[in-house]
């Protein structure tokens, strides 16, 4: 299984070297390659939450389970609406910590083991988004004027790598290196990539197809005898509503938004979805450890 999570990394390796070497600059290669790996592994890794709950959900539970998750939805909306930039804030800090959380998902820590999270995402976040600040800048300019923190990145990529190695070392002392290896060599690549790829290839395989991982070790044996094919049939319900749900919303607001206002959007869309998902991804994990 281990192979599947080195493979997917490769991949991402392999995928954005040809786009460095003979697509750059071109949106098609990009779009598609967004739009597959959020279909294929973005969005169905947060689909199986409820299951992760309880593997055998009744019904009844599985209501339950829908409106707490509908009750999050709904509050951080109203955060959005209320206060843009906070709710941005709220977004970055939990997707940090989220993100920074699957880097350890085989090699369990213990010494501040949030911070560590918190700064390892810290710094592959910072690495992707001031990789292309002017990117990044322009879709958030929704929000607020991001411009002035162009010099700030640096300062921020070697601060969160330095304290995140320093942890990392302290948590692991036998085995920091792949992780370290793995920051410098993936941060330099991703610093090289337009946003969304450089963001798109970390979340597919850095984030979303290592914890579908544990979630199909955690729930094979409650699949029957073709696990695989029960595992993807049941990501297959919440996956298509999250993606009918969010197309049919960014379609009704497409004629009157620019680009870079439906792609920050579709951010808040995800956040959304993202805020009990990592919620209920963090009970999951964090009861598996104990
Ligand atoms: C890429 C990007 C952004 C951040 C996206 C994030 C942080 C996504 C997190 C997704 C999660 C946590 C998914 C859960 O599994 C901004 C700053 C909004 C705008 C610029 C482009």
């Amino acid at each position: 299984m281990r192979s599947i999570e080195y493979g997917g990394k490769l991949a991402g390796i392999a995928i954005a070297l040809v786009y460095l070497c003979f697509f750059q600059d071109q949106p098609v290669f990009e779009w598609v390659l967004i739009g597959v790996i959020l279909i294929t592994v973005g969005i169905p890794h947060g689909s199986l939450d409820h299951l992760l709950q309880n593997p055998k959900i009744s019904n009844k539970n599985l209501v339950k389970f829908i409106g707490k998750y509908l009750t999050i939805i709904l509050v951080y909306l109203a955060v959005w609406l209320l206060v843009p930039f906070p709710a941005l804030l709220a977004f970055l800090g939990m997707s940090a910590y989220h993100f920074g959380q699957s880097h350890f998902l085989r090699t369990p820590i213990w010494h501040l083991k949030k911070t560590t999270y918190l700064l390892t995402g810290t710094f592959y976040l910072s690495i992707i988004f001031w990789g292309d600040f002017a990117a990044t800048t322009e879709i958030l300019s929704g929000i607020f004027d991001a411009s002035p923190l162009a010099g700030f990145g640096w300062y921020l990529i070697i601060g969160s790598f330095v304290s995140a190695a320093v942890l990392i070392v302290r948590n692991l002392p036998n085995k920091w290196w792949p992780h370290l290896a793995e920051m410098i060599l993936m941060g330099y690549l991703f610093y090289q990539l337009p946003l969304l790829l450089g963001f798109i290839l970390y979340f597919g395989f850095w984030h979303a197809l290592p914890s579908m991982q544990v979630e199909y070790s955690a729930l094979k044996q409650h699949l029957g005898s073709q696990q695989l094919k029960a595992f993807v049939g049941k990501m297959i319900p919440f996956t298509g509503a999250s993606i009918l749900g969010m197309a049919a919303i960014l379609f009704v607001l497409y004629p009157r938004s620019s680009t870079e206002e439906l792609i920050l959007l579709f951010f808040v869309l995800v956040s959304l979805i993202s805020a009990p998902h990592i919620w209920y991804m963090n009970h999951f994990l964090e009861s598996r450890e104990a």
